[in-house]
């Protein structure tokens, strides 16, 4: 018996499963009445390959069409009573998603053939043959099958990614404050969701905080919340995000930036468990858990005199290091694979994967802005590429072209200033903030060279 499960997917007539059995004895079939049913079967038991089996009437082309397109990684076999073939909407709907066809009755032989033949193709370009839980075993040719783990599921197999899971398991289980500390985009943010999902407060919630993205002004009630008439404007009492993730975690990002006073009240809270709300009188008990973050080495910061030691101490008792992705370059390419299926809505319909070329280029990359850029990149190549395949060109990653225009300086340097500036807001996401930061400009003078070089500033929405 051939232990690889095949998805039978009956389009009508429930009666064409019976007749797919008897003529596949030896291999494992997984059998779906309808797609409500065949979405469940591959959520518990991914298939590299499936079978479209048409009754004499089929039906419904356009729910079938969403459902390939949200399957497309699989290789699907169609079976067709020949006259429906002269259908123009199934013609166009097995030229688009199917990779082989067969006819009824069926020739079992042949039928045999072809899918080992589909499930040989699936292996090499590393489609799901199981529900392990990892993404990334694809050649790199081919993108990824879907990740069937949980949110905050680290794609990766590299040494240092396995590291990294082992020691989020380890910390999770333990009370006391976690540290994280990576470059920007490296991965904090779901390490921290890892930590908190692995963690006896799971059921709690998550509330994550960026310390670096809120006004010095605003932090402290929106921290700690307050009480009606605390300010000119607290009409009502507010619950702040402290209280709010009571029985969870509470993720404190760029904890560096924390104002100075609002150290003290977060060390306070740490040692007595307590906070008390701006314009109250009495302390509350709250039960939260702690996990910080930092994009900058905080021992520096403390040397400075810019972050408190006594508040470094107490966070710094769980630390872990996300390593920056150049340093986990084993990783890229399944990566890329995760993020080519979790944006595949957004892709052009033909396109398939990566050419070897564009793989070559993703692991040879340094990867300033680390995993988010890798996202950036992978989601323009999927709406920008017009071939099957996505190329180094469309990452944006080709060679650039000798110069040999003999262009003055000036234009030689307004073009280079121009093309740092793109790859800039394309690493950070288009933050404004992010970029002038990369680029060690104010945001004014960003806004001014994006004005003077016609490039369009980012809509507000991609703005913190
Ligand atoms: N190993 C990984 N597997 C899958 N997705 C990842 C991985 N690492 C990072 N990501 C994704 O990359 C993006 C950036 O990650 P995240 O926000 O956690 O980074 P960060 O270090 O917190 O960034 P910043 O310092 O800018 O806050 C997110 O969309 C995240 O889900």
């Amino acid at each position: 018996m051939n232990p690889t499960p095949i998805l039978c997917l009956a389009v009508g007539d429930r009666g064409v499963l019976d007749a797919a059995a008897a003529a596949l004895p030896g291999w494992t079939l997984c059998r779906a009445a309808g797609l409500a049913e065949a979405r469940r079967a591959l959520r518990v038991q991914p298939a590299p390959v499936g079978l479209l089996l048409f009754d004499a009437d089929p039906r419904g082309e356009e729910a079938l069409d969403a459902f390939l397109r949200e399957h497309w990684y699989m290789l699907w076999i169609a079976v067709f009573h020949p006259p429906a073939l002269h259908v123009p909407a199934w013609r166009a709907l097995v030229h688009e998603h199917c990779w082989d066809f067969h006819t009824w009755p069926l020739d079992a032989a042949r039928l045999h053939h072809t899918i080992g033949h589909a499930q040989g193709m699936a292996a090499l370009r590393g489609a799901p043959s199981g529900g392990d839980g990892q993404c990334g075993s694809g050649t790199p040719e081919a993108a990824d099958g879907p990740c069937c783990a949980p949110d905050a599921a680290l794609t990766g197999r590299s040494a240092a990614i396995v590291r990294l899971r082992g020691q989020i398991g380890k910390v999770a289980g333990a009370s006391a404050p976690v540290l994280i500390w990576g470059e920007s985009g490296s991965g904090k943010e779901l390490v921290a969701k890892a930590v908190h999902l692995h963690s006896p407060r799971a059921a709690g919630p998550f509330v994550p905080v960026n310390c670096g993205a809120m006004p010095a002004s605003l932090i402290q009630s929106e921290l700690f919340g307050y009480e009606r008439g605390a300010f000119t404007g607290a009409a009502r009492e507010k619950q702040g995000l402290i209280e709010s993730a009571a029985g969870g975690s509470l993720f404190l990002d760029e904890i560096g930036d924390l104002p100075m006073e609002l150290q003290a009240n977060l060390l306070r809270f740490l040692q007595e468990k307590t906070i008390c709300r701006v314009g109250a009188t009495r302390s509350v008990e709250v039960d939260v858990r702690v996990i910080a973050a930092s994009h900058v080495q905080l021992q520096q910061a403390v040397q400075r005199g810019a972050f408190r030691e006594d508040l470094y101490y107490r966070l710094n008792v769980l630390a872990l290091d996300v390593p920056p992705l150049r340093d986990r370059r084993d990783d890229v390419a399944a990566l890329a694979g995760h993020f080519f299926q979790l944006y595949g809505a957004e892709r052009a319909p033909r396109l398939r994967g990566f050419s070897s070329r564009a793989m070559q280029m993703l692991r040879e990359h340094d990867w300033p802005g680390n995993v988010r850029e890798l996202i950036n990149r992978v989601r323009r190549a999927m709406v920008m590429a017009e071939g099957r395949l996505i190329s180094a060109a469309d990452l944006g990653l080709a060679e650039p072209a000798v110069q040999s225009d003999g262009a003055p300086l000036g234009d030689a340097r307004s073009r280079a200033e121009r093309d740092a500036i793109d790859a800039s807001l394309l690493r950070a996401g288009r933050n404004m903030t992010v970029a002038a930061r990369e680029l060690g400009v104010s945001r004014m003078t960003l806004y001014r060279l994006l004005a003077k070089h016609g490039i369009a500033p980012p809509s507000r929405a991609s703005q913190p």
